[in-house]
């Protein structure tokens, strides 16, 4: 993915002034930054949710996006959100799916409408969701809100091993913990992306 000179502002607003990104092949990168930095408006024109006011985005292949907020239907369950997406995404099978329900441990709840969950299953389910389909990027927006412990290291597991087959993987948090699992850090920061070095594995 291929980031160049990215603006954004609400109204007069102006939240991105110019970002610059080159996402890799088997990259894992993270984006840290102040609450109200701009992070989850970034992601937002990177997945095109948002158009910037100047800039261009530029990726190819498969393309993943999980949003900070959670978005399901309450009336329907885990599997049938899974179908749902399957046929979105034009896939075979969902066995894919059911493997990373099983790293992040929440397959027993596959029958449960998504109303009944628990917030952290929920956000399990919305990250299964963007990547089921095994996109080549892979743009994260707070993915480990509200889960475990355990589940937040099986997460940098899953995210270590998507990288060494050669995604992007892009996670973007106000906490930067766990930046040695980082190839790359950058920091949001007056509407500028600047190298983050603290911590990122040499
Ligand atoms: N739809 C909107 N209309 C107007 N202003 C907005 C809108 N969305 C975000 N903003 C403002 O843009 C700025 C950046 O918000 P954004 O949500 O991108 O920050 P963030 O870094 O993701 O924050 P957090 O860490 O709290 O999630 C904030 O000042 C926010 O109030």
């Amino acid at each position: 993915m291929e980031v160049k000179d990215v603006h954004h502002a609400y109204r007069r607003r102006v939240v991105l002034r110019g970002v610059d990104l080159r996402l890799r092949a088997g990259t894992l990168c993270g984006i840290v930054g102040e609450n109200g930095a701009g992070k989850s408006t970034l992601l937002k024109v990177l997945s095109g949710e948002l158009r910037p006011t100047r800039g261009t985005v530029r990726h190819s292949g498969r393309f993943g996006y999980c949003p900070q907020h959670v978005v399901l239907n309450d009336a329907l369950t885990v599997r049938q959100h899974l179908t749902f997406f399957q046929t979105a995404y034009c896939l075979a099978d969902v066995r894919y799916a059911e493997e990373v329900m099983e790293v992040l441990g929440f397959t027993g709840y596959a029958d449960e409408r998504t109303s009944v969950l628990s917030g952290g299953t929920r956000q399990k389910l919305n990250v299964t969701l963007a990547l089921m389909h095994d996109p080549q990027v892979l743009l994260l927006d707070e993915p480990y809100q509200g889960f475990d412990w355990d589940t937040y290291q099986r997460f940098w597991d899953l995210a270590a091993r998507l990288r060494d087959a050669g995604r992007s993987v892009l996670v973007v948090s106000h906490l930067a913990y766990d930046t040695e699992r980082l190839d790359e850090l950058w920091r949001l920061d007056g509407g500028l992306l600047r190298p983050d070095e603290a911590g990122v594995a040499a």
